[in-house]
């Protein structure tokens, strides 16, 4: 088997791209299938830097597997072992095998080589390994790999390597050089993080980002000094096309990155406008996580006899394996004060990443975290300036948890995110498992939690069908473990503590300890933990402090009246006035078979309430874990409403005009404070819940570009079809007449369409950018 040295050697790989420039392309496709786990790829390719372990070939290399539809390519692992029989452990090919993973093994320049290992990046990742020898033979490629497995580097590595070669020999590059590398990213900040993966990588290359929402000035000038990659959105990539400033005539690589996103945030057109103005004799490598018909037609029509590498295949489970998956049921009150509590016990101090479905509710709950636990909001409302601040904050430890809507799910790779927490449940599979990817990257493990209400559990069934998934239910943590983990940080802090300033504390200490012995260390820590009081009882329904919940059961035999809300305040006037004054939530019981409620009830007024005399044939006890109840909240959520397809058709209907619109339109209050408004919007119903929330959700196409030049496109159509068929229940009759007379209105002054985008998730900065009357520099 020839070595991995010689398939790449400088000679084989450009003799491979100059025969694919010139000789006629080979009839069929070729497909690489690898049903292999990423659990046993990173045992085995890399554990924190450390050698490779003994189940190195097992994983390692997959057996490539012909099916109906693919074919099998050797070619593609020309130079690498691939072991027929997985059950074989043999040594001496595992060590043959680190060496062909070694970076330092690989024929890369030295300089690359250097950086990489500088960076701790010894040997390849799977889809490196696979992408490597047929990107360096010039084929174009169709790549797909799991979350944080080291898709960047994957088409980074041998784009990089073919550049540092090219160069060398050749003085610098002078002023005006164009790119030779395009690399197309759906978000600013996707973009951004590629940049720097290959300037971290090959410093010596000159790499431009540029994206909307920042000046023009900075970018244009860079471009102007010459460049070999230029990494950005299509959006900002089209907009300086056309003001001449960049220039894709001498474009010999393209990578299309999360493919398919672009077509969730409509960048369909830019994207096939900016291929159209690249040379056709190029290398194109597309990498995307699922295929849409459009990323399809994309391949079909834009690359050339694409080899596709699927890492993830037919794979049931879409998840990185480091992810271990919790379930959560909570109300729609007690949600916020369950999430401290989850972060305190399942990161334990670490980062946390909090997934919320609307704008609003990203910076509202990160408005209350605020005062326990420091965090910040990120989402397509915050400038671009603001968002960078924010993420470089986090990635830099400055506070541990970030609330953002989906706008951070795709492509951010922040180190050592540890727990992922879905605030909301997400629009579908492909969300949630990109949304989880956040943590678990690299090999390394982490936590995600989902928090669901009572009406959303069977959501959460089709969901661990749709993610090839298995939840762990959880309950909310008790006080035991919150204090327990609370002490184990300040612990880890108190590690962290300087031996100079330790030394200046210790003869106070020692008086200390001798007055008081241990209580005084434990009364720092309780302190230091935030427990200066001891904790009083909580609420199971909102887990409010000071309350207690308790269950009312009443016997069939006495009554065969159906209990109510109504109901259980009567009957607690009847035994204790004070309890019926002070009563807090009452959620019914879903369990048909039993008449029963529960209740929440100052601490203090519970006491006496359970010390009172009861009417026979009814019971009423302090409970400790809540039965599964009525509808708490409201009853739909977004999963699957906003599915790929749906998405995409929703958009068909609309012409490509500058329909776009960032904010939140139409914005009915959806507070999560108090359970006042959350009862409201129980009681608003499924329509206005739905409304409410989609028209805060995140619309916010980050990568965007507000390019006037586009006009405002017809709405008419629009109008019809979507108050047709969007409503998910039938509003009540005034309700919905109030709201189509608004709709007209809007329509009439031009601003249904772009409402229905925020409403949809649409994209766009046009339409903000024109009504606000800003220059495109704000949303662009
Ligand atoms: N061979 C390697 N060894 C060690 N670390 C690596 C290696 N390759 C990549 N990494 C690191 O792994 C992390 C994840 O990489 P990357 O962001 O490219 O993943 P991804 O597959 O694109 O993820 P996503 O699908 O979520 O966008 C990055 O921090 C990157 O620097």
């Amino acid at each position: 088997m020839a070595s991995i040295h010689t398939a790449l050697s400088p000679e084989v790989s450009s003799s491979a791209t100059n025969r694919r420039k010139t000789t006629p392309t080979p009839p069929t496709s070729r497909s690489i299938s690898l049903p292999f786990t990423f659990k046993s790829q990173f045992n085995a390719l890399v554990v924190g830097g450390s050698p490779l372990l003994g189940c190195f070939n097992h994983s390692l290399v997959p057996r490539a597997v012909a099916t109906p539809n693919s074919v099998l390519s050797e070619q593609a692992f020309e130079g690498l072992p691939l072991h027929q029989d997985d059950d074989v452990y043999d040594s001496e090919s595992e060590a043959t095998n680190g060496d062909e993973l070694d970076v330092s093994k690989l024929g890369l320049p030295q300089r690359l080589v250097d950086t990489l290992v500088k960076r701790g990046i010894t040997h390849l990742f799977p889809i490196q390994r696979a992408v490597l020898v047929p990107a360096l033979e010039g084929r174009d490629i169709i790549a797909r790999a799991k979350t944080g497995t080291g898709k960047t580097l994957a088409f980074g590595i041998p784009i990089i390597k073919r550049l540092t070669e090219d160069d060398a020999g050749r003085s610098r590059r002078m002023s005006g050089q164009l790119p030779r590398v395009l690399v197309l990213a759906p978000t600013r900040e996707l973009a951004k993080q590629v940049e720097k993966e290959i300037k971290d990588s090959a410093a010596y290359l000159n790499t431009v980002c540029v994206y909307g929402g920042v000046s023009y000035t900075i970018q244009r000038s860079a471009l102007s000094r010459g460049v070999d990659v230029v990494v950005g959105t299509p959006g900002r990539i089209i907009d300086l096309i056309e003001s001449n400033d960049l220039k894709l005539g001498e474009v010999e690589y393209l990578v299309l990155d999360e493919a398919d996103q672009m077509l969730a945030v409509g960048f369909e057109e830019d994207v096939e406008e900016i291929l159209e103005n690249l040379p056709s004799k190029r290398q194109s490598m597309l990498f995307s996580a699922t295929m849409p018909s459009w990323v399809k037609k994309l391949a079909r029509k834009y690359l050339d006899n694409p080899l596709n590498i699927d890492l993830v295949g037919d794979q049931d489970e879409k998840l990185a394996e480091g992810i271990k998956l919790y379930a959560i049921s909570a109300t729609a009150t007690s949600k916020r004060t369950i999430l401290s509590d989850l972060m305190t016990v399942y990161a334990k101090g670490g980062k946390t990443i909090v997934f919320t479905q609307t704008k609003r509710d990203a910076d509202d709950v990160s408005m209350a975290l605020t005062s326990s636990i420091a965090s910040e909001a990120l989402h397509g409302d915050i400038s671009q300036h603001q968002r960078e601040r924010t993420l470089n904050g986090f990635r830099q430890g400055k506070f541990t948890v970030l609330v953002a809507t989906d706008v951070a799910a795709r492509g951010l790779d922040i180190p050592n995110v540890d727990l992922v927490i879905h605030y909301e449940l997400p629009n579908d599979a492909e969300t949630f498992v990109h949304r989880s990817g956040r943590t678990g990257r690299a090999g390394k493990e982490g936590s995600a939690i989902l928090m669901y209400t009572n009406s959303q559990r069977r959501t959460v069934k089709t969901l661990e069908r749709d993610a090839g998934c298995r939840f762990e239910f959880i309950n909310p943590p008790s006080m035991e473990e919150v204090l327990e983990s609370s002490a184990d940080q300040i612990i880890a802090t108190l590690n962290g503590v300087h031996p100079e300033s330790i030394k200046f504390f210790t003869p106070t200490a020692e008086r200390i300890i001798e007055e008081q012995g241990t209580s005084a260390l434990a009364a720092a820590i309780a302190h230091l933990s935030g427990f200066s009081h001891p904790p009083s009882s909580r609420s199971l329904i909102t887990h409010e402090q000071g309350f207690v919940t308790l269950q009312l059961i009443r016997d069939e035999t006495y009554s065969r009246r159906f209990l109510t809300a109504r109901s259980v305040t009567g009957f607690l006037s009847d035994v204790y006035p004070a309890a019926a004054d002070e009563v807090g939530k009452i959620h019914l019981i879903a369990d048909e078979r039993v008449q029963g409620a529960v209740f929440d009830l100052p601490e203090d007024i519970a006491k006496e309430l359970l010390s009172m005399k009861i009417p026979p044939g009814n019971t009423i006890t302090k409970i400790t874990k809540l039965p599964p109840l009525q509808d708490d909240g409201p009853s739909g959520d977004f999963y699957g409403k906003f599915s790929s397809r749906e998405r995409f058709s929703s958009r068909d209907r609309f012409s490509r005009g500058g329909s776009k619109e960032r904010r939140g339109g139409l914005r009915t209050s959806r507070g999560w404070g108090s359970g006042r408004d959350s009862d409201n919007e129980f009681q608003g119903g499924r329509n206005s819940w739905s409304r409410s929330s989609r028209s805060s959700r995140d619309d916010w196409l980050i990568g965007s570009s507000s390019r006037s030049r586009r006009p405002p496109s017809g709405t008419s159509e629009v109008h019809a079809s979507t108050a047709g068929d969007q409503g998910t229940g039938q509003p009540t009759a005034p309700r919905s007449r109030t709201f189509s007379m608004l709709m007209l209105l809007f329509g009439a002054l031009g601003f249904f369409d772009r409402y229905w985008h925020s409403l949809y998730d649409l994209d766009g900065g046009d339409a903000v950018a024109d009504l606000r009357g800003n220059s495109t520099d704000v949303f662009s």
